[in-house]
């Protein structure tokens, strides 16, 4: 087993998932930069959920090995990864999944709350977050009295308010509206570069993998090529430099 360049904060290698027998993965390798934005590309069904579940310990792959600045994930047993999960790592899915019970800001409190943070700084992390995203003012709304896009909105604030070492976003503004996405998707990029916060965005839609710094590619469980986006013009964003490490 031969460690990871030490610049990687995740890595990959030889990646092969089957899902019931049908290869969803096959040999895909990948380095993710530290404070670095990639996004993983590739039509419908090409492998990019599968790839972030390997990559944030959910999936263990059979094949090939996952490293987490320089310890192997794919080696930890299931409690050492779900501690990973909890104190390092978030996740957002397509579709917003709250808790019912738990108000917006309760529900972006809570990842706060399991790392053992107080109930008075996790709610005001919590609504912090709610109201850079625009929905300060649903705070105190269960989720069946919000509309799709805001229950949305509160699941990325609830991924950013603990301001993970990785954020897994597997398409997450795909239930929002074409405006509502790109400031969704600035705050989300701008909260990660200011806050070191490395990202690896699942994606099919040019106009959000372009504001990445670098895009793999997928097709039929394989990498097929790596855009170079080039630099920005005024800097704004902060890309940062960027390497294959495959
Ligand atoms: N739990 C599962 N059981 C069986 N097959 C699965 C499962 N999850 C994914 N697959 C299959 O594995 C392949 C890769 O799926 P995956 O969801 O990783 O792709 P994707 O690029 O994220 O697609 P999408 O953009 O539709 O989410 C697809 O052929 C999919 O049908």
């Amino acid at each position: 087993m031969v460690a990871p360049p030490d610049n990687d904060v995740l890595w990959a290698r030889a990646l092969h998932v089957k899902h019931n027998g049908s290869p969803a993965l096959t040999g895909v390798s990948l380095g993710v930069r530290e404070g670095e934005i990639l996004a993983v590309g590739g039509p419908r069904g090409s492998g990019k959920t599968t790839l972030l579940q390997c990559l944030s310990g959910q999936l263990q792959a059979q094949q090939g090995e996952v490293w987490f600045n320089s310890t192997p994930v794919h080696t930890m047993g299931p409690l050492t990864r779900e501690r990973l999960r909890r104190d390092r790592f978030a996740w957002i899915d397509p579709a917003p999944v709250l808790v019912p019970e738990l108000n917006a800001w309760e529900n972006a409190a809570l990842p706060l709350m399991l790392r053992g943070v107080s109930r008075r700084r996790a709610k005001t992390a919590a609504l912090e977050w709610l109201d850079r995203l625009d929905i300060g003012g649903c705070a105190r709304k269960r989720p069946y009295a919000l509309l799709h896009a805001e229950r949305q909105r509160v699941a990325i604030a609830r991924a950013l308010a603990p301001a993970p070492t990785v954020l897994f976003a597997d398409e997450p503004t795909a239930p929002l509206h074409r405006a509502d996405r790109a400031h969704v998707l600035r705050t989300l990029t701008t909260a990660a570069r200011s806050h070191g916060i490395t990202v690896v965005l699942a994606t099919h839609d040019a106009d959000t993998a372009a504001l990445a710094d670098r895009t793999v590619s997928l097709l039929d469980g394989r990498r097929v090529n790596t855009v170079h986006l080039p630099p920005v013009a005024d800097g704004a964003e902060g890309r940062a430099a960027c390497s294959l490490s495959v």
